[in-house]
């Protein structure tokens, strides 16, 4: 309460017309008893004192107070008046009018409401009686509304006096009473009803949220701006609530990333905001970066917003069914091998006995089919092997993806030996991380030396158990049946390290082994079911093929209706031929599937479309920053093996603590298709010393986007690499500087533009050449000339030391001064 606004005792005493100790008696009923007459009121005591005396002093004679106005009827019909300190005429009406003696009666009548203070009486039963009062023409005062609306009583529509608002002019803490005073002939009363209709109901409501109708004794003394002001309050509270309500409300999708301008949009507030919040945070961010989900969350939280993770779930989340296999509802399933070996070494004849050690072993069933896959049963437990030739399927496959087999049978031939289709393998293997089983093949033959193949083996890191080591090594011959069974019991002895588990209660999902168009039963697919169970009827979606399974056969051509974990079933039904390595999945929704494909076919699209992902030495540095590499492949291929050994432990050294060299292939000999392959697989880059790719080879990089780097000199080889994963490989083209020419004069030629006769300073100008005009030290323009002339006849290039007329394309701003710079883009061979 500022100085000017303190209000004592004996001034509200004065200001009623009453006693001090009225007004101390009236403290002391509601609140304590005042010390004195000097004390301050507190806003509070004041509303309640005002109440109570308004309401114990109804004004019974306003006939002095009319007849005062009487002198002001053709004045406007509202008159501010100021009287200060309240006029003494004025003052003594009212005291006189509100001194009746019911003012000794006053406090018997205010103790009967129910200890309530009147504040609180006043507020409804006023309310409603004021209305009620309203009605009767306004004839009866009513007490609550006394201090505000003075009426005559008894008079009727006789006149009627007001105390307004008209805040604004009012010196400040001052009591200021102002009158509106209404002609008693001409008081428009239904206008002074609309407008009491209107402060009625807003007033009720106050009433209702239980607030303190005045607050402040400025306020207590300005009955109608106190309304407005409290009406304009409310407005701002309505308003107020209704942000916060809407801030309440405001609930924001944040995605796993997000920018700082999409995330500002989705809290309807500035990037500003954003960015100063996340600042809070420690986090500098402008407008485009983007942030992680927690930091969004954080900051949308401490803006007021309900965060919700968004999440896009694409079609294959929909349809397949990914979730992990609880650990109760898995069961041992068949290994799955694959017979790798170099050419001619028994692989198809080790093969062929497996399964006709099966059919001796009296299995039933019918003429035995190529489909792929077959199973065998040893010791009455089943194996499938793969039987697709060579190792191109497997590796194809693993580039696809599919990760399908449990086992590689290594077959070496013992008069042979290992060969570099051995080696290829061995590192096929070990890049697929798969455990070898070594079978030296062809013991039968006179001049078989597999103690020389144990030592070879040895050499590629495969020691044999019998010399200390780990691999499993197999003396067989393929084609005298020796050795077979034992080799498929330490397949099974393998396999059962590997504790190879599926769950077959539910849907299946496999991997393509192989597919073919038949012309007579259509697209021909051989599956491997990996997990799962697969059952005729069931729709199949395989890479961009969809159908349902109509037929479902094993390798007898024997139909079957279930195909569990590790069983290959070739299955007729798909609408296309899928391609081999494709993962399968049996699923619930065929539409979802259909849809699925022709996204898939678009994407394929697009990505055909799209620059080569694979990696490369230009784009190995960014691969890296990305953190999407944290080893580099390399395939190195040589002349010579020594060589191979050089770049090999020279590369090895470039491994840093971003990225770690891995030499996954090392040989001698030209770079061959299975090389690109398996650099397709395993990402790798091919590196060739003083060897050329067979076309093959080449043509199957070119498509597979596998990089081949062909060098002559290893130490530019180690310089590229290493350059390469710093980012500072030097760009393809270089630019060379042939020569420069002055322009000493310039001709204007019709139809053909400006003609420039300059002097060969250095170097030549070649026609064939760029140029570049240089003038005053500045590049203003690059180009190519359209004629060069030695006097009169075209010129192929002109030195230094003559001169020359040219012409440049497209240009002809040429000065006398200029420089012409003529240059050839070079490619930088490796
Ligand atoms: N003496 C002997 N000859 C064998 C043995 N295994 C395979 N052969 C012979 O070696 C030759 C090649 O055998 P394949 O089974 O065709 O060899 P592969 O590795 O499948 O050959 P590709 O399919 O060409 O890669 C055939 O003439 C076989 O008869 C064996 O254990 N002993």
């Amino acid at each position: 309460m500022s100085i000017e606004n303190k209000y004592r005792v004996h001034e509200v005493a004065k200001d009623f017309g009453v006693d001090t100790k009225d007004i101390t008696d009236v403290m002391a009923e509601y609140f304590t008893a005042p010390k004195n007459h000097m004390q301050v009121l507190e806003n509070d005591e004041l509303n309640l004192i005002f109440d109570y005396m308004t309401k114990q002093h109804p004004v019974d004679n306003m006939e002095e107070v009319l007849n005062k106005q009487a002198a002001q009827r053709k004045a406007p019909t509202t008159q501010v008046v100021r009287q200060q300190p309240m006029g003494r005429t004025q003052k003594q009406d009212r005291r006189d009018s509100r001194r009746p003696e019911q003012k000794r009666d006053a406090k018997p009548e205010a103790k009967k409401q129910e200890g309530k203070k009147p504040e609180q009486h006043t507020a409804a039963a006023e309310e409603k009686k004021f209305n009620n009062d309203k009605k009767k023409n306004h004839r009866q005062a009513k007490p609550h509304e006394q201090r505000q609306i003075l009426r005559p009583q008894g008079s009727g529509e006789a006149a009627t006096s007001t105390v307004t608002t008209e805040e604004h002019k009012q010196p400040k803490g001052k009591q200021i009473h102002r009158v509106d005073t209404r002609g008693a002939g001409n008081v428009n009363l239904d206008r002074y009803d609309d407008r009491i209709d209107a402060l009625v109901p807003q007033k009720a409501d106050r009433m209702k949220s239980g607030k303190q109708k005045i607050t402040r004794k400025a306020d207590a003394r300005r009955p109608f701006s106190n309304k407005r002001r409290q009406e304009e309050q409310e407005k701002m509270k309505r308003l107020q609530r209704q942000q916060e309500l809407k801030k309440i409300q405001l609930k924001v999708m944040i995605p796993d990333e997000i920018n700082v301008g999409e995330l500002a949009s989705r809290l309807k507030r500035t990037a500003a905001d954003v960015i100063k919040e996340l600042l809070k945070l420690g986090v500098m961010a402008n407008i485009s970066q983007t942030i992680d989900f927690d930091t969004a969350a954080i900051v949308a939280e401490e803006m007021g917003a309900k965060v919700e993770k968004e999440v896009h779930v694409t079609i294959e989340e929909k349809l397949f069914d990914e979730s992990e296999d609880k650990e109760e509802n898995l069961e041992p399933r068949s290994p799955v091998i694959v017979v790798m070996g170099h050419v001619d070494h028994g692989k198809t004849s080790l093969l062929d006995r497996i399964r006709k050690t099966d059919v001796a072993a009296g299995e039933a069933g019918g003429i035995t089919q190529h489909i792929g896959a077959y199973r065998v049963k040893v010791n009455g437990r089943p194996i499938t092997f793969l039987d697709t030739p060579g190792h191109a399927a497997f590796t194809s496959m693993r580039a696809r993806g599919a990760k399908i087999t449990d086992i590689a049978i290594l077959v070496v031939a013992a008069d042979d030996g290992i060969m570099p289709q051995t080696i290829e393998a061995i590192n096929h293997a070990k890049a697929a991380e798969i455990p070898i089983i070594v079978a030296v093949n062809k013991i039968d033959k006179e001049n078989a030396d597999p103690d020389r193949v144990l030592q070879q083996l040895t050499e590629h890191g495969l020691v044999p158990e019998e010399w200390g080591g780990e691999t499993i090594v197999c003396k067989i011959s393929a084609k005298q049946g020796i050795g077979i069974e034992n080799l498929l019991e330490m397949v099974l002895l393998t396999a059962d390290m590997q504790e190879l588990k599926a769950n077959p209660n539910r849907q299946a999902k496999g991997a393509v082994i192989e597919a073919k168009l038949d012309r007579g039963r259509g697209p021909v697919a051989t599956v491997l079911v990996q997990n799962g169970t697969l059952h005729a009827g069931d729709t199949v979606i395989a890479g961009k093929a969809v159908g349902r399974v109509r037929v479902m056969t094993d390798e007898r051509g024997r139909k079957l209706e279930n195909a569990g974990p590790s069983v290959p079933v070739e299955i007729i039904g798909l609408g296309e031929v899928p391609d081999a390595g494709d993962i399968f999945y049996a699923v619930d929704n065929e539409r979802m599937a259909r849809e699925l494909v022709e996204q898939r076919k678009e994407k394929e699209k697009e990505e055909r479309n799209k620059a080569m992902q694979k990696v490369t030495l230009e784009n190995l540095f960014d691969t890296i920053q990305q953190g999407n590499m944290k080893e580099l492949n390399i395939i190195i291929k040589a002349d010579v093996m020594g060589s191979v050994e050089a770049v090999r432990s020279s590369l090895l050294k470039l491994s840093n603590e971003e990225v770690r060299v891995n030499v996954i292939h090392g040989a001698v000999g030209a770079i061959n298709e299975s090389d690109v392959m398996l650099a397709a697989a395993s990402n790798a880059i091919i590196v060739g010393f003083n060897v050329r790719p067979e076309r093959v080879a080449a043509d199957s990089a070119h498509d597979q986007d596998v990089e081949i780097r062909l060098y002559r000199v290893i130490y530019d080889c180690i310089e590229e690499m290493e350059q390469a994963m710093k980012g500072m490989l030097d760009p393809k083209f270089k630019e060379v500087v042939v020569g420069h020419a002055e322009i000493r004069q310039t001709f204007k030629v019709s139809g053909i533009g400006t003609i420039a006769g300059a002097y060969v300073q250095d170097g030549k100008i070649v026609r064939s050449c760029e140029v570049r005009i240089v003038r005053d030290g500045i590049v203003i323009h690059e180009g190519h000339l359209n004629s060069l002339k030695r006097f009169k006849d075209d010129a192929k290039e002109v030195t230094a030391g003559y001169e020359c007329g040219m012409g440049i394309e497209n240009y002809n701003d040429l000065k006398e001064g200029d420089i012409i710079e003529s240059f050839v883009m070079e490619q930088i061979k490796p």
